[in-house]
């Protein structure tokens, strides 16, 4: 499709080319894109209307909430509630499954409502992170823990939102990955990069070089490798800022276990699968320390794992020395 479709074109000729869709998951994904229109607003005016700062409350992480953290939320999850698609969800900031009473919907939504808490108030950016799965349980019921333990490779759906210079919308249903930018005066997402493929190869590496002494030592073989190859070390420090660069360049990034997290920081759930699904819909690789990111078992909600995720070279290069 042309750049310049909007996103409802894009969404809507897609739907059409598959005789069985019948159009929820075409709604439930224009009810993610209403969402993140509200929230690229709250988070380019969040100095001027207060939203900047801790609620002073932690969520099931023990992380301190932002007040954004609060405010994504409130505003995805009624953005789904209301779009009457998704029976339930789960969050970064909510400990329970958030049941929203449509159960006759077919779809629940792992996500993370705001990645890269940290770069909120120093206006570095940040993003929002969503995972989808048909849901397992018969359509009526209450949906349960089972619709979301599923596996990485039942993600029907997967994408981010990056509110950067620009506002960016990168989603892939199992197919293309394509990029909408957010187009202010218009109101509209716009096809802006179409069928997403990144580099076989890249020079960039991403890490937090402050917990690098706390690493396994195939990782520190690997990051000297990078440094005696003369990479370009780059990390923003919001996972999917880090992402999408290393998306578009080529690189690799790496959250591996550290004394602080020993199963590794980022959610599988709504941080380590939706980006590996894309990751490898886009040419990438994405493992854990045991193995590919989609195919680890889920346990419970909120389970963390190691991630790193990049272009197939340089992930071959890590997984050899994560191996040998
Ligand atoms: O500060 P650290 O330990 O490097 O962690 C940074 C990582 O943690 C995260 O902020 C975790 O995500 P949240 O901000 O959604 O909690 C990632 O975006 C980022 O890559
Ligand atoms: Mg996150
Ligand atoms: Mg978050």
């Amino acid at each position: 499709m042309p750049v310049g479709t909007t996103l409802d074109r894009y969404i809507m000729q897609r739907q059409l080319a598959f005789a069985y869709a019948t159009g929820e998951l075409s709604q439930l994904l224009r009810d993610l894109a209403l969402a993140a229109k509200i929230v690229h607003r709250e988070v380019n005016r969040a100095g001027l209307i207060d939203l900047t700062g801790g609620m002073g409350l932690q969520n099931v992480q023990g992380e301190s909430q932002q007040k954004l953290d609060v405010v994504a939320d409130i505003r995805f999850r009624r953005a789904l509630t209301n779009g009457g698609e998704v029976c339930a969800l789960i969050s970064e900031e909510e400990e329970d499954i958030i049941y929203t009473g449509n159960n006759q919907g077919k779809y629940v939504v792992a996500i993370d409502p705001l990645d890269g808490s940290s770069n909120i108030d120093v206006n570095v950016s940040i993003g929002t992170i969503f995972s989808i799965y048909r849901r397992v349980t018969p359509i009526g019921t209450a949906p349960t823990v089972e619709d979301f333990l599923q596996g990485g490779h039942e993600q029907v759906a997967a994408g981010y939102i990056l509110y950067g210079s620009s506002t960016i919308l990168v989603y892939t249903t199992g197919h293309s990955v394509d990029g909408f930018t957010y187009d202010n005066s218009l109101g509209e997402f716009i096809l802006s990069h179409p069928d997403i493929k990144t580099p076989t190869d890249g020079a960039i590496y991403s890490c937090n070089d402050g917990n690098v002494d706390t690493y396994e030592p195939a990782i520190q073989t690997y990051l000297t490798m990078c440094r005696r190859k003369e990479y370009t070390a780059r990390y923003i420090g919001s996972l999917v800022a880090d992402f999408h660069r290393n998306l578009l360049k080529g690189g690799i990034y790496l959250y591996p276990p550290t004394s602080k997290n020993p199963d590794g920081k980022l959610r599988l759930l709504y941080e380590c699968y939706p980006l590996a699904f894309l990751a490898e819909r886009a040419g990438g690789k994405a493992i854990t320390s045991s193995g590919s990111v989609l195919d680890v078992q889920p346990q419970y909600l909120h389970q963390r794992a190691p991630l790193y995720i990049g272009a197939p070279s340089m992930m071959n290069e890590l997984t050899q020395l994560l191996r040998a």
